[in-house]
């Protein structure tokens, strides 16, 4: 995490700097006023008086301007290094989507409030803490020449003040602020599943019940803030009790030891500055403590291994590109975890020629997904090879891979944009006869004449606005619009009639041109137009050959047709 603020040490540096001469030139004014103070009691010349008085004014304006100078330098620091970290949390959430899927909410709450704490850590922990410690030794220093016993009281204050009322705030504070940072994170998981799944809680009559969770999240929160504060209060309390303590009792060592006024009240007065620079590191305390659990997991998210990258990447070859799958296995994190040593793919060998098509069948949880998303490189294999147009994937470059691969996947998205622009993403140079060739063959041109702006019809965020079925045939021309190398298609006809959907499917199989397609679906009926039908158990290929062989010999693909054939 340090690298994201290593490029900035420089202005870190300045901003620390800029903050210990503002607290130096505050113990200056202060040291300054106080002998002017009790020198002007005397009635001395005012010849006397003038260089203190410049240096009361000096050390007033240098502080102001110096704290500005710091604040501004500090702030310009941790947003450059926020923004640098939010790209790399960005990137590493990206890199591993797939196994963040499931958990979107925390994910997002990672990405904005621990990115968020790193902050803290350079604004309210770090820059406070050299500056205290600077301050702290320099009142030490100017009491030690005004009067040497009283040092030794300010060192005990500030020890006090600087060592102990911290550790009290780490160590009380702390764990509450440390769980209502943990709380907060689950009210704000709790809250994306509220806003984003509000329409299926409503449905399933779920909504009291995650409301009620919410509000259970929301009041243990209020309680550990609660406590927070009390213990805030009573630290602030306490390092302004030591501060009076302090500048007491280094004013009455001064005077025992026959110190004359001036020098007493100088070092009452550094005394009471010098205390007042530490005081900070109460909250500092409490707040590392709460960002601490923060910024580990960002360094540990970050210190992830990257997806390897090939130093030198071959280049896929043009047209259509053959698939292969040699002894590959493909397992998960939550699997590996749970130590049940299951693959969701499990030693897959396979062969699609250039410009086949191909149907991937198979149960629930088969790995038919996982099949897609290893050739799009989008899922690393634990073990064996994915090969496209005779290359392993592991050595092309990844963004080559991703636009040769391409389609439609379980989590495609509708953007909140019209109709025209939602497909052109896919390519952005198509024409009109381009688009409209897509958008028949996903049967939404009847869908877009029928939209009250037709191609300039605004859709919402995430599709609102279109049916579950429009939504579908839109992903699916947006995806034929594409027309990649190699076309990947997961359950395309998902949300449509089984007429309706049997029909696009027949039609993908059959028509001429465009790349290799591999079309997973649970749909057998349209089947027979494909050229080879793979089906998948349990993460292995059980069975392949045509529609009509398969269904010619007992097995996995006969079970499901029968099943397909009762249901219907
Ligand atoms: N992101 C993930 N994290 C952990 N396990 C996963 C993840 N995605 C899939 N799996 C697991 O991998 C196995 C294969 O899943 P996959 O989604 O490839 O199956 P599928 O055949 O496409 O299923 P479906 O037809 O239900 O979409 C399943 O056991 C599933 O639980």
């Amino acid at each position: 995490m340090w690298s994201a603020v290593r490029p900035y040490t420089a202005r870190l540096l300045a901003a620390g700097l800029a903050g210990v001469a503002a607290e130096l030139c505050g113990l200056g004014l202060v040291a300054a006023a106080a002998w002017l103070i009790a020198r002007a009691a005397q009635q001395p010349g005012l010849a006397a008086l003038s260089l203190a008085i410049v240096a009361v004014r000096g050390f007033a304006v240098a502080k102001g301007s110096l704290r500005y100078a710091e604040r501004l330098a500090g702030h310009d620091v941790a947003l450059r290094a926020l923004a640098e970290l939010r790209g790399r949390v960005f990137d590493a959430l990206a890199a591993r989507r797939r196994d963040l899927a499931s958990r979107d909410g925390d994910a997002l709450t990672r990405m904005v409030s621990d990115v968020d704490a790193v902050q803290d850590l350079l604004l309210r922990c770090l820059l406070p803490a050299v500056a205290a410690v600077v301050c702290g030794v320099a009142g030490v220093v100017v009491c030690a020449v005004a009067a040497p016993g009283a040092a030794f009281v300010v060192a005990g204050g500030l020890l006090a003040a600087g060592v102990v009322v911290p550790w009290v705030a780490w160590a009380s504070g702390g764990r509450a602020a440390a769980r209502a940072a943990a709380e907060r994170e689950r009210l704000a998981v709790r809250a994306l599943d509220l806003l984003e799944g509000g329409a299926e809680l409503a449905v399933f009559g779920a909504s009291g019940r995650f409301a009620a969770a919410a509000r259970e999240s929301a009041a243990r929160l209020e309680d550990a803030e609660r406590v927070t504060t009390r213990v805030a209060g009573g630290v602030t309390a306490a390092g302004f009790l030591l501060q009076g303590l302090t500048a007491a009792g280094a004013a009455w060592v001064a005077v025992n030891a026959g110190a004359d006024e001036v020098a007493v009240a100088v070092v009452a007065l550094t005394a009471l500055v010098a205390v007042e620079a530490v005081l900070p590191l109460a909250s500092a305390a409490q707040r590392l403590r709460e960002v601490l659990p923060a910024s580990r997991r960002v360094a540990a998210l970050l210190a992830a291994p990257p997806p390897p990258r090939p130093e030198r990447p071959r280049p896929l070859p043009r047209g259509p590109l053959a698939v292969d799958f040699l002894g590959v296995r493909v397992a998960y994190d939550d699997a590996r975890d749970d130590a049940s040593g299951t693959y969701a793919l499990d030693g897959v060998d396979l062969t699609v020629e250039r410009g086949r098509r191909v149907a991937v069948v198979g149960a629930s949880g088969a790995g038919k997904s996982t099949l897609l998303a290893a050739i799009s490189g989008e899922v690393r294999p634990e073990s064996g090879t994915v090969r496209l147009g005779g290359q392993d994937v592991a050595f092309c470059d990844p963004g080559e891979v991703r636009s040769a691969v391409r389609g439609l996947t379980q989590d495609a998205h509708v953007f909140a944009t019209t109709v025209r622009g939602n497909l052109m993403l896919a390519r952005p140079d198509a024409t009109q006869a381009q688009l409209e060739a897509a958008a028949r063959r996903a049967r939404l041109l009847e869908v877009v004449d029928g939209l009250p702006g037709g191609w300039d019809t605004v859709v919402g965020e995430g599709g609102r606005g279109l049916s579950g079925g429009q939504r579908q045939r839109l992903l699916l021309a947006r995806a034929l619009l594409a027309d990649p190398p190699v076309l990947v298609l997961d359950e395309p006809a998902e949300a449509l009639d089984p007429a309706t959907a049997d029909e696009i499917t027949r039609e993908l199989l059959t028509l001429p041109g465009g790349g290799t397609l591999l079309l997973v679906t649970h749909r057998l009926a349209a089947l027979a137009a494909a050229d080879e039908v793979i089906v998948l158990d349990r993460g292995k290929v059980v069975q392949r050959g045509r529609h009509e062989n398969l269904l010619g010999r007992p097995g996995a693909y006969r079970d499901l047709w029968e099943s397909e054939l009762l249901t219907t």
